[in-house]
């Protein structure tokens, strides 16, 4: 069988901040570590992990939005091409969309309806049908992102990746504070971009919605990914996975147990890895 080319291939990628500490000392603090990872057209990957492991920022490195005392290291391929910063920077809200973290994200200077619409022909979805579909009001196109509430700023966003025609989404954790329902059309509209053959990375803490769409689970722990597994068969049994920090997961879920983790008690601390000192020689 032919071998398809992964839509997005992450190898051996790190990340790491580079700060000053007391005086001129720098220190170098890695936050992403030998991270690895392929998506295929049609698939959906989650990222799961707890808060701080570093999940948003392979979602930044991937768009290129780094802070700029970042430092980046590994490789990051693109339909086969390694992404160049300026190759990221000319895919991005095009063929690579985020539906990001925070909704501050929206611009604020333009109009919600505006930021949806899409001028690509391709693209079927109209604001109109995202407004009925994410049950808003069709008067809320004509709203600044400032005049929406938290729960719908993050629906107008959702909207986006829906009329972007981007082959690769990256939804970073796209439900918090939204209704059951609307937690519910978020995932199928995942599903549905999967469905025509886009590429889904989704990030989340919450491995129930892993599993409720995912194919495949990776989880992350301190920045590493500890493993990559099939998204129902870990649902199903914490046997089949291997890493401790995976069984607590899921040990941890409330139908199974609600066993508290501590995530410092899984893996190496990726802390300061080194002190470079500062200043004049
Ligand atoms: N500009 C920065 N300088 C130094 N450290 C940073 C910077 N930005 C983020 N970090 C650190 O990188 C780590 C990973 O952050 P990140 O936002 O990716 O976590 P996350 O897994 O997305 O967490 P959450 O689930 O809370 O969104 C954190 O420990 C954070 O303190
Ligand atoms: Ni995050």
């Amino acid at each position: 069988m032919e071998q398809q080319t992964p839509l997005l291939e992450v190898k051996n990628f790190s990340v790491s901040f580079k700060q000053y500490g007391k005086g001129l000392k720098q220190n170098v603090t890695q936050v992403i570590s030998n991270f690895t990872l392929d998506l295929y057209p049609g698939e959906i990957m989650a990222i799961v992990g707890a808060s701080g492991s570093g999940k948003s920022l392979l979602a930044h490195a991937i768009l290129g939005i780094l802070p700029s005392n970042a430092y980046i290291n590994g490789s990051i391929k693109y339909k086969g091409e390694e992404l160049t910063q300026k190759d990221k920077e000319q895919l991005r809200g095009k063929e690579i969309s985020l539906i990001p973290q925070s909704v501050g994200y929206l611009d604020p200077l333009m109009k919600t309806g505006k930021q949806i619409d899409s001028p690509l022909k391709s693209v079927k979805s109209t604001v109109k049908s995202i407004m009925s579909r994410f049950h808003m009001a069709d008067g809320v196109k004509n709203k600044y992102p400032f005049q929406l509430s938290g729960g719908m700023a993050r629906r107008v966003l959702i909207g986006t990746a829906l009329t972007s025609g981007a082959h690769l989404i990256i939804a970073d954790e796209p439900t918090p504070g939204l209704h059951k329902s609307m937690v519910d059309e978020t995932l199928s509209t995942l599903k549905e971009l999967a469905g025509n053959g886009r590429g889904v990375l989704m990030i989340t803490h919450d491995i129930d919605l892993a599993f409720i769409i995912a194919d495949k689970i990776a989880v992350f722990n301190k920045g590493r990914s500890v493993e990559v597994v099939d998204a129902k068969a870990f649902e199903a049994s914490p046997d089949y996975v291997k890493h401790p920090y995976s069984k607590a997961l899921w040990h941890a879920l409330p139908q199974n147990g609600f066993h508290s983790i501590r995530s410092k008690d899984y893996g190496d601390d990726i802390d300061a890895i080194q002190d470079a000192q500062g200043g004049e020689a």
